[in-house]
């Protein structure tokens, strides 16, 4: 168990798992753009980790790129996403591969849709470590998805509560009452 701010998290997705999923998920990327070279998106903050590790396992030529989005407070989506710091390089014509340390509502998704549209890429898939089925209400295609998780409050590995909990290399999930 632990305590981050006023909460408790108890031990729910093993560094050794997580690295599982990712494994499987670099098999998959490194299939589908093999003889590309991809543009990486990756969303901050919470994506910086599993950015790191996915890009790594990546054998082919690459760039890499990240926008910085935010709508969480506490435990909860405000609804409102902000883009806190946009593109700085032009996407026209390029292959993206959007990174995401998790996709819920899909709010942000939808968001960076938006963004992505204007940009004229060539095409775009969305990467992301965990998914939440039950809390997804958008229609947006989910193309790599490395875990699906039921509808509850995680933290580690990239995500925090309260700025607090990124750096763990486990995955935890609070405790219920
Ligand atoms: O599908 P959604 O309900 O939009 O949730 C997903 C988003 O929530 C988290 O970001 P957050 O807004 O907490 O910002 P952070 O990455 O800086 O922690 C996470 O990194 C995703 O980007
Ligand atoms: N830390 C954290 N951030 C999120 N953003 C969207 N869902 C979650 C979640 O379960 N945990």
């Amino acid at each position: 168990m632990i305590q981050l701010h006023d909460l408790q998290f108890e031990p729910y997705l093993s560094e050794k798992e997580i690295n599982e999923a990712i494994d499987k998920l670099a098999e998959q990327l490194n299939r589908d753009y093999e003889g590309d070279t991809p543009v990486f998106l990756g969303v901050l903050n919470g994506a910086f980790m599993f950015a790191s590790e996915i890009i790594k396992r990546f054998k082919g030529d690459c760039e890499v790129s990240f926008v910085k989005l935010g709508s969480y407070e506490g435990t909860r989506s405000t609804g409102d996403v902000k883009t806190l710091l946009g593109l700085n390089q032009s996407l026209k014509g390029r292959r993206v591969v959007l990174i995401e340390d998790i996709v819920d509502t899909g709010n942000t998704l939808e968001e960076i849709n938006e963004i992505l549209k204007k940009e004229g890429v060539a095409d775009y898939k969305v990467l992301t470590l965990f998914f939440k089925p039950e809390a997804y209400k958008k229609s947006i295609k989910i193309d790599y998805k490395g875990m699906e998780i039921p509808n509850k409050f995680i933290v580690g590995y990239g995500l925090d509560y309260d700025g607090l909990g990124r750096n763990l290399t486990e995955v935890y999930k609070r405790k219920e009452q």
